[in-house]
């Protein structure tokens, strides 16, 4: 008998003759990686159909809606990727993640067919002709994306049953935001997207006690670097949406610069520089870089004089101002005595080894859980979900708040319940924030957009400027370094990428000089994303982290470099 999952004859010609369409770059092998897939755009169109394959595979395993998204977020403008949105909106599964490498890396049509057939065999993907599967396609403003979209579609509909849907060109949040909301049964269109967010980012400025300093004078104003890229058109219609705040975007897509050239939050982040077309002019006021796709945020400060160099107010603060505010709501919530069943909801918060010592301590200062996971938002992610409310971010401004089902159950049910009693308590408007925060961060993914709206209003709330945020602590000096070696993945590291297990001796080594420094921390790991070991270092000045770095590296290099075999 044949198995349902086995493709039928005239499946399986669809497939041949649509893949001959997509060779496979020569020479080249593509990796998922930390975020998908990414490369030159000229070498990607036929990854990205082969990922069309994977995501309707994908949708007809699950039952569910699957998200495509061809970006190469803050990389240069000509190279171009793919990754995939899971049906809760999170990072394609890990479990899926070699079949994707195997996929694109298959050779020939023919091969490309045996690799499908064992892998729907081995998961019982039902290949009846008759389940449907759809996918919704996602791109940034990359030139090469129009391109790439085409063999996206191309490969989703070599799946029988299976549909691509356009979505346009959008941020990579946006895209998880929909998928998630569509498998929740919700609307999903961009307007959608933005009525949810700026309407909950009103509710929560309703919800600012009188008391409170609001937005005055130069305080209502933002200046946002959109990495010329796809997340300052959004924001521009975000922000008409919007009331008492003033976002001011500059280096949009549509203003004629180089994608992630010389702006943007990575660059910002990393060269701790202004971007392209902020200057002294901006002193004083609150400023803030997207990436190109709008998954990471990062705010700065400008200096009144034209060094160029800035006050960075990174992923870290973020995560911190984020968790002073959900703390003193759940704290209110607990002290109120008209709330019935006040239980102590679990708040964690998760760094990788990149967050600053300083922010670590603080957040343990303030009595949270600090958890630690290795680099990549989805281990990230997953290790926030574990809490009523987990909050994340990585250093460079990629993070979210996530909220379990159950406390948003229990959070709805204690604001009906107050509202029979004490109505408008500090514990009952602790919960409509709580409840408010919930729907305008997007707990899909990281989102630049959202993420900035819920510092605005936390900021207007706590009456702070952004020097007296970014006054939570002080950032110890730091360092990051690159060192190229024959093959990074000869470093194995265990203990959230803290320590070196292999090659024998190089932790020892690397223990021994960071000894020699007051606070210091150093530790290395392969990056996913680029082809070498990345050496973090922190010390308590930038002179002693540069050169813990620096000895570091050249340990990595005697103990993995060129010339070593
Ligand atoms: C030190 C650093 O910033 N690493 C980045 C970078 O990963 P690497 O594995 O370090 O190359 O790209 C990832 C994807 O954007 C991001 O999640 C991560 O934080
Ligand atoms: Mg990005």
């Amino acid at each position: 008998m044949v198995s349902s999952s086995a493709m039928n004859d005239e499946q399986q010609s669809l497939l041949l003759s649509s893949s001959s369409r997509f060779s496979p770059p020569q020479g080249v092998k593509l990796s998922y990686g930390t975020a998908g897939f990414r490369a030159d755009a000229s070498l990607l169109p036929s990854t990205v159909y082969r990922v069309g394959i994977l995501a309707a595979l994908r949708s007809l395993k699950t039952g569910s809606i699957i998200g495509l998204m061809i970006t190469a977020s803050h990389n240069k403008v000509s190279d171009n990727g793919v990754k995939i949105a899971d049906p809760n909106g999170g990072m394609l599964s890990q479990h899926w993640e070699p079949f994707a490498d195997a996929l694109a890396n298959a050779p020939s049509p023919q091969h490309l067919l045996l690799l499908i057939n064992e892998f729907v065999a081995k998961e019982g993907i039902l290949m009846d002709g008759v389940s449907q599967a759809e996918v919704l396609l996602g791109r940034d403003t990359r030139p090469s994306g129009d391109a790439l979209f085409e063999a996206a579609r191309q490969g989703v509909t070599s799946v029988v049953g299976a549909v691509a849907t356009d979505m346009g060109i959008l941020t990579t949040p946006q895209l998880h935001w929909m998928v998630r909301a569509r498998n929740k049964g919700m609307q999903v269109s961009e307007q959608d997207y933005f009525e949810q967010l700026s309407s909950s980012f009103r509710y929560l400025e309703d919800l600012i006690p009188a008391e409170k300093s609001k937005f005055d004078g130069l305080n209502n104003k933002v200046i946002v670097d959109g990495s010329n890229g796809v997340g300052g058109v959004k924001l521009k219609v975000l922000g008409s949406l919007l009331n008492a705040l003033v976002i001011e975007v500059r280096n949009s897509s549509e203003d004629g610069g180089v994608l992630n050239d010389g702006v943007g939050a990575d660059y910002v982040q990393k060269e701790k520089v202004a971007p392209h077309g902020f200057g002294s002019k901006d002193a004083g006021i609150r400023c803030a870089s997207l990436d190109g796709d709008a998954d990471r945020l990062v705010y700065f400060i400008v200096p009144p004089e034209s060094s160029g160099r800035i006050d960075l107010v990174d992923g870290d603060k973020i995560l911190s101002l984020f968790a002073v505010f959900i703390r003193e709501q759940l704290s209110f919530l607990n002290e109120n005595e008209g709330i019935k069943n006040s239980h102590q909801a679990r708040l964690g918060v998760v760094q990788t080894a990149y967050a600053n010592g300083a922010s670590t301590n603080y957040l343990k200062q303030l009595g949270l859980e600090v958890n630690f996971t290795p680099t990549g938002v989805k281990y990230l992610h997953e290790k926030a979900a574990e809490f009523d409310i987990g909050i994340y971010f990585e250093a460079n401004g990629h993070g979210t708040v996530l909220f379990s089902e159950s406390f948003v159950g229990w959070l709805e049910a204690r604001t009906k319940e107050i509202s029979s009693g004490s109505n408008g308590s500090e514990g009952k408007k602790a919960a409509l924030r709580l409840l408010a925060v919930s729907k305008l961060i997007n707990q899909a993914v990281g989102d630049a957009l959202s993420g900035l709206l819920l510092v605005e209003v936390i900021l207007q709330y706590m009456g702070w400027s952004i020097h007296r945020w970014n006054e939570l602590y002080h950032d110890l000096p730091s360092r990051q370094l690159k060192v190229k070696v024959a093959d990074r993945n000869a470093v194995i590291t265990a203990n959230a990428e803290t320590v070196v297990v292999s090659p024998p001796g190089l932790q020892e080594a690397i223990n021994a000089e960071t000894g020699k420094y007051h606070q210091g921390r150093c530790f290395v790991r392969p990056s996913g994303t680029e082809d070498v070991v990345r050496v973090y270092a922190e010390a308590s000045t930038q002179e002693a982290a540069d050169t813990l770095a620096n000895s570091v590296a050249k340990l990595v290099d005697q103990f993995l470099g060129l010339g070593s075999s």
